[in-house]
């Protein structure tokens, strides 16, 4: 048998003329109830402080006017067993009358007493029968409902008390059936239940099928099975266990009666239930205890289990709490619910009044005739954008601007390819085509510019002047790609930066250090989501000219992608032969790249593609001298230091032996970065001192004096010293611009990032000067070298000299590398009773030309041994070890060879080499010494060090005569062509 309740509107269907007659009543009544629970809580408390006012009233109208009490039910009895009436809802039934009854399976929720509840049966047609028949007769049909156990208890089997009893009545009945019996119908169901009338009975689909309104009456145990199809069990009626109606009762009840109201307050669904409730059951009784607890526990959504328990309860008052704790559970659920539902509509109400009130905006901005919908407006925006331009742009331009238009209106603007097109047309219209910034080819004008921004750099201004003259004579500056080589820091970007000033072109800067995408310099094709045109018009874009000056930082660091080179995307861009006609993958127009000028820079020209390297004008800097770098920190870094730190000028100065020893002991890099930063910290380190101090005055600018400040700003910006350009980019304040400003062109516009902060490194200061006036009264600070290490800490440990004396073995060789040049020692030792006799191993990440050099170095130092000492035998009798610090550099290059063969000698005579001596210089199998490269580099690495005798390959003598007078002074350079003469310099010093 299967059976299971139906829903809500299958309940209102059979009880309906029911509800009919009792609905005004109810209405009423719940009325009364929800009015006086939104009242006020003195409203709800009688002034005798007694909570039950309220609910007693209700309930006690309720059972005035309209409900039967147990007594008048029972009064009907007689009436309905023999005669039933329509209007007889609560049909008592004697317990003696019924010790039988037929199984209705209810497949969730117990039934209470007093609670009508529909339930379907289905494939049971002998049951239906039975009610059927019994309603035929005229009398009133009694079941049994039963609720169904969860699984996992259904074969639970029947307690001890249940199989005592059943073997007791089994000899009264002889057509009992044994519950010992291995096949127990009724172990699915739960044994206390609920006697129930069977108010209503509606046929199903089918004649097995009916739907049944029941009414519960009192609690039942089933004793035994009287028959299985239809089942049927005899049962004993349960009566509640007697209570004293005491305080603690009277208060749970009020509780009870007060949670049912909340509950009602919270959730009007509950309202519902509680009216159908009324409606059948007529009342409920505030003095029947139990009756009021059914009916409170039939109403929460507690879980079958936890409700079959309170049925089984037959302590009224154990029960009544029970179900004062299902209700307040419930209330806090209905909170929950309420929370979340608030929570979910103020959500809902918030967009749609947003949407609401843009609707209405859009309506009244059109009926004012401010705005025209939206696809015009951008058509006409477009339009007018493009006029302008139309007359200088390409012819393919022009057609596919033509197109793009045409199209765009045609397309309805919530479609994804309005949005293409739109961004589309927002590039095409919004380039500089054929639009050039008036260049200046004005060689003196170009040399104050050079000589303002950087100092020294003699050669390199030089080149620049040469190629600002070349352009002067041919019309214009195309056609050269400019490339600065030279270790970090030594002013390369800056000089780019200047190169633009110089020329008066916009100045865009981007980096490709890294940069492996192809889509970066040619753009994505307009497929892609979010695609986006290359760097170079993006460049175009924001410099709003076709002629800017373009820095290509970084470009020997170009990465190397998986889909397409870069280099090759950034020669097709960088190559004037082919860039007139640039064809980016995202404009597919071809857009003319000849009138910029390409600056690059780079740190090592090695890493550079061939066919780049070609076309580009190399431009050397090298790194500074302690002269050099003193001139630039005093002329340029230390003011900018100072003025960025906002310390007021004469409050503090850099003595001249800190200078020194900040140059020489903690800056000692090829470029000044270093030297800067250490500026800046020294600076910010004493802005904190003088704040610190009460020495300090601090004004705000008086109104009137901010005005002017305000207005010389904007006069200065007008005439290009200060650009602030839309894409972000921070004002340049280099100093002296003012010459750039003839023609009110702004000379310098950053696009990217890494330009931006460049931009505003000298930027901010000026504008905080603006703001206010500091002055210092105290003591100027003078930074010494004994205090220099307050403001910078310990000096860096000096890496270029670990020893300070050379032992045996151990020799100084000249390196140069990307970030400039750097001595580095050479170190040969005997490996101890060593059964590899004359094996050498090498260590100290050596490239494999380095490696080679060591192993041509030890053929070498063998042969030249024996010539020279031919008793000498350590070279067949011990293996050597040369390693080369520091161990985590990589190195690589031939320029060590003579140092090695030195050290391997230095070694095999156990013979110190001389004093103060640095070397470099290839050496061949037959000890030719061939020339090497960075001399200047390795010049200056060798002056850090302090060495004073330096070896270079006779070749590279025109290279060091070339050095400045300054770099070779106190210095001794020897030009060697074999290595013979080495030797003698190196380990034969006390022979000369
Ligand atoms: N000769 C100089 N005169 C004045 N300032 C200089 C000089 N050389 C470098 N500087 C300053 O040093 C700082 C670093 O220079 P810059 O950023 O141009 O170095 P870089 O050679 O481009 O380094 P990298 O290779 O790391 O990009 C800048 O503030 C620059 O103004």
């Amino acid at each position: 048998m299967s059976i299971c309740s139906s829903n809500a509107a299958l309940l209102q269907r059979s009880i309906g003329d029911i509800l009919r007659q009792r609905r005004t009543y109810q209405n009423s009544v719940l009325n009364t109830l929800t009015a006086r629970s939104f009242s006020s809580k003195e409203d709800d408390v009688p002034e005798d402080g007694k909570q039950p006012g309220l609910m007693s009233t209700i309930f006690g109208r309720m059972r005035g006017s309209n409900a039967k009490t147990e007594s008048q039910a029972e009064k009907s009895v007689a009436k309905s067993d023999g005669e039933p009436s329509e209007n007889a809802l609560v049909v008592s039934s004697p317990e003696r009358k019924h010790h039988k009854v037929y199984v209705v399976e209810l497949s969730r929720k117990p039934l209470f007493p007093g609670i009508y509840t529909p339930v379907m049966v289905n494939k049971n047609e002998k049951l239906i029968k039975e009610i059927m028949d019994t309603k035929k007769q005229g009398a009133q049909a009694y079941v049994g409902a039963f609720l169904r156990r969860e699984p996992k208890d259904a074969t639970k089997p029947l307690d001890s008390t249940t199989q005592t009893e059943t073997s007791a009545s089994s000899s009264l009945n002889s057509s009992t059936i044994d519950l010992d019996s291995t096949v127990d119908p009724a172990a699915q169901l739960y044994e206390i239940g609920t006697f129930s009338q069977v108010h209503t009975i509606l046929p199903g689909d089918s004649a097995d099928s009916a739907q049944l309104l029941l009414l519960g009456h009192r609690r039942i145990r089933r004793t035994a099975i009287v028959s299985a199809d239809p089942l049927r069990v005899r049962i004993e009626h349960l009566r509640d266990e007697s209570y004293s109606n005491n305080d603690i009762l009277k208060a749970t009840s009020m509780e009870i009666v007060n949670t049912m109201r909340d509950l009602l307050h919270l959730n009007p669904l509950y309202g519902e239930q509680f009216r159908t409730l009324l409606s059948l059951s007529g009342s409920i009784d505030l003095q029947d205890m139990s009756r009021l607890v059914d009916a409170a526990a039939s109403l929460t959504s507690a879980d079958d289990a936890k409700l079959q328990s309170i049925l089984e309860e037959v302590n009224v008052p154990d029960r009544a709490s029970d179900v004062l704790m299902l209700l307040k559970k419930e209330v806090e659920l209905c909170k929950l619910q309420a929370d979340i539902r608030d929570q979910v509509e103020s959500k809902i109400t918030k967009d749609q009044r947003r949407m609401l009130l843009m609707e209405q905006l859009k309506s009244i901005k059109k009926e004012l005739g401010l705005e025209r919908d939206d696809k015009s407006a951008l058509l006409q925006k477009f339009q007018e954008r493009w006029e302008p331009r139309k007359a200088l742009a390409p012819e393919d331009a022009c057609r596919v601007v033509e197109e793009e238009m045409a199209k765009l209106g045609g397309l309805e603007p919530s479609s994804p390819e309005f949005n293409v097109t739109r961004n589309y047309l927002e590039w095409l219209t919004a380039l500089p085509w054929g639009q050039h910034s008036k260049e200046i080819f004005d060689v003196a004008h170009a040399k104050q510019v050079l000589d303002e921004d950087h100092h020294g750099l003699e050669d390199v201004k030089e080149r620049i002047l040469e190629f600002i003259a070349v352009s002067r004579l041919r019309g214009s500056a195309q056609g050269k790609i400019l490339c600065l080589v030279g270790p970090p820091g030594v002013g390369k970007t800056s000089i780019g930066r200047s190169i633009a000033r110089t020329l008066h072109r916009k100045y865009y800067r981007f980096s490709v250090g890294g940069l492996y995408d192809v889509a970066e310099i040619k753009g994505h094709r307009r497929t892609y989501v979010g695609a986006m045109p290359g760097k170079i018009v993006q460049c175009l874009k924001s410099t709003g000219t076709s002629n800017p000056l373009v820095l290509i930082d970084e470009v020997d660091k170009l990465g190397r992608g998986h889909q397409g080179d870069p280099a090759s995307a950034l020669l097709e861009l960088l190559d004037p032969e082919q860039n007139s006609g640039f064809v980016d993958h995202y404009l597919d127009v071809p857009v003319d790249l000849s009138k910029v000028l390409f600056v690059c820079t780079a740190n090592t020209l090695d890493t550079i593609p061939g066919p780049l390297l070609d076309r580009m004008e190399i431009i050397r800097l090298s790194g500074y001298a302690s002269d050099e770098k003193r001139a630039i920190a005093r002329r340029y870094l230390e003011p900018t230091a100072a003025l960025e730190a906002g310390v007021p000028s004469g409050a503090a100065s850099l003595a001249d032996s800190a200078m020194e020893l900040l140059i020489n002991e903690y800056c000692r890099e090829a470029g000044v970065r270093n030297l800067k930063k250490q500026l800046e910290k020294v600076y910010r380190k004493v802005a904190l001192k003088l704040v610190k101090s009460d020495k300090l005055e601090i004004t705000p600018l008086a109104a009137q004096e901010d005005q002017k400040v305000k207005s010389e700003e904007a006069s200065a910006a007008s005439s290009g010293q200060d650009v602030s350009e839309s894409d972000g980019a921070l004002p340049n304040l280099s100093a002296g611009d003012s010459s750039t400003s003839q023609d009110g062109q702004s000379s310098e516009t950053s696009g990217s990032a890494p330009s931006v902060s460049q931009e505003a490194e000298k930027g901010p200061t000026k504008k905080s000067e603006a703001q206010q006036k500091v002055s210092y009264s105290g003591e100027p600070l003078l930074i010494d070298d004994a205090s220099l290490k307050d403001y910078c800490g310990q000096p860096p440990f000096a890496q270029d000299r670990i020893y300070v004396s050379t032992p045996p073995g151990v020799v100084m060789g000249l390196a140069w590398t990307s970030m400039g040049g750097a001595t580095l020692y050479v170190e040969a030792a005997r490996v101890h009773e060593s059964e590899a006799k004359g094996a050498m191993t090498t260590t100290g990440q050596l490239g494999d030309v380095f490696r080679e050099s060591t192993a041509i170095a030890h053929t070498f130092a063998r042969r030249f041994l024996s010539d020279v000492d031919s008793e000498n035998k350590f070279f067949s009798t011990a293996a050597v070890h040369v390693h080369v610090p520091a161990g985590s550099t990589p190195k690589d290059g031939p320029s060590a060879g003579c140092t090695i063969v030195t050290a391997l000698l230095s070694l095999a005579l156990n013979k110190p080499v001389a004093a103060d001596l640095a070397m470099t210089g290839e050496v061949t199998l037959t000890g030719r010494i061939l020339p090497i490269g960075g001399v200047k580099e390795k010049v200056l690495a060798a002056r850090r060090s302090g060495v004073k005798l330096i070896v270079f390959p006779e070749a590279n003598k025109r290279d060091y005569d070339e050095l400045s007078e300054d770099l070779r002074r106190d210095l001794t350079p020897y030009f060697v062509s074999h290595y013979e003469q080495i030797f003698k310099l190196a380990l034969q010093y006390d022979k000369n």
